[in-house]
C-alpha cells in the first residue's frame, strides 16, 4: 500500500486533533461526479450543491486530512455525446476536458468562500487561468494543507475523469480513491435503471472487471488493480457520509483486491 506523509495535527484544536489521529485515511483523492453538480437542474452547476460539498470537504481539512479532487464534466459536455451528435470526437473530448476546468474553478470558488485554501491545476496548460499540473508541486500543496483540484482530466482524449482520478490518486500516493456519485454504491446492475439491483458492500477489482458493472470505466479499474489502490464508491447526497467513510465507517462499496 502507498504511504503518506504524517499529517501535522499540532495546529488543530484538541477535539479535531483527536479525530485526525483516528481518521482512517491521511490523504484521499476525491472524484466528484460532474453530473451530480447539476443538482435539480438539467445542465450546469447548482451553487447549493457546491456549497454543500465545500462544507463536507472543509470537515476533512479541519481534521487534517489531505484532499485532492478530480471533478467530472458530465454536467456540461461529454465527448462521446458530442460525437454522437456529429462532432469530431477529439474536439468533443477537448470540450469535455475544458468543462472539467470550469467545474474545478467553480468548486475552488465555493471552497475559498468557506475559507478553505485551494488550488486548481490543469493537465492542459492554461497560463493566466490555472497552474499547469506538476506532481511534486501538487504533493507540496497537499502536505501544506491546501485542497488541490486536478482539472482537464488526463489531458488526453478518449479517457474519462474516473481514469484521471485513479491516475492522480496513484501519483499523489493517496490512501484511497473516493468516488462521490448519485447512487449509494456499486450494484449488480445500474440501480437507476433496475429497481431490483442488489448492492455490494465490497467487491474485488477482478469481479468489477469481469461483470463490467458500469460504475467506472474499465481503464480506471485496470489502473487501480495494477497499483493496488482501493476505491470507495458512495452517495455524495447523503450528508456526513464523506466524513464517516474517512473515519473508517462503512459507506457505499469498497473495491479492492478482495
Ligand atoms: N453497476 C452499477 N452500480 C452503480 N451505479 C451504476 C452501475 N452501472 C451504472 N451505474 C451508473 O453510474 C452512475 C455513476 O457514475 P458517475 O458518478 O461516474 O456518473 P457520471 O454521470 O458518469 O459522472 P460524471 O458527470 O463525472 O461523468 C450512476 O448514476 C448509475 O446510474
Ligand atoms: O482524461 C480525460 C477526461 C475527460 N475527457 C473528456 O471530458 C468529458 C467529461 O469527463 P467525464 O469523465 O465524462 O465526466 C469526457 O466525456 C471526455 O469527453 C477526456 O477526453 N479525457
Amino acid at each position: 500500500m502507498p504511504t503518506t506523509e504524517q499529517v501535522d495535527s499540532s495546529a488543530l484544536p484538541r477535539s479535531e486533533k483527536s479525530r485526525s489521529e483516528k481518521s482512517k485515511y491521511k490523504r484521499i483523492l476525491l472524484k466528484l461526479s460532474g453530473e451530480a453538480l447539476m443538482g435539480e437542474h438539467e445542465f450546469g452547476i447548482d451553487p447549493k450543491v457546491l456549497d454543500r460539498m465545500a462544507l463536507e470537504i472543509g470537515q476533512l481539512v479541519g481534521i487534517g486530512v489531505q484532499v485532492g479532487i478530480v471533478v467530472g464534466g458530465g454536467n456540461l459536455f461529454r465527448g462521446a455525446a458530442l460525437n454522437e451528435a456529429g462532432m469530431d470526437r477529439v474536439t468533443g473530448d477537448h470540450m469535455g476536458m475544458l468543462a472539467t476546468v470550469m467545474n474545478a474553478l467553480a468548486m475552488r470558488d465555493a471552497l475559498e468562500r468557506s475559507n478553505i485554501r485551494s488550488r486548481v491545476m490543469s493537465a492542459i496548460p492554461m497560463s493566466g487561468v490555472v497552474e499547469h499540473y506538476d506532481r511534486r508541486t501538487a504533493i507540496r500543496y497537499l502536505t501544506s494543507g491546501d485542497v488541490v483540484l486536478f482539472s482537464a482530466g488526463t489531458g488526453n482524449p478518449f479517457f474519462t475523469t474516473d481514469s484521471a482520478a485513479c491516475l492522480r490518486g496513484i501519483e499523489i500516493d493517496a490512501d484511497v480513491v473516493v468516488k462521490a456519485t448519485k447512487v449509494d454504491g456499486v450494484y449488480d446492475k445500474d440501480p437507476v435503471k433496475h429497481a431490483d439491483a442488489i448492492k455490494y458492500d465490497m467487491l474485488s477489482y477482478d469481479d468489477a472487471l469481469d461483470q463490467k458493472l458500469g460504475i467506472m470505466d474499465l481503464t480506471a479499474i485496470c489502473l487501480v488493480r495494477d497499483h493496488d489502490m482501493p476505491v470507495r464508491v458512495f452517495n455524495m447526497n447523503k450528508p456526513g457520509a464523506l466524513l464517516n467513510l474517512v473515519m473508517g465507517g462503512k459507506e457505499g462499496t469498497l473495491i479492492d483486491r478482495g
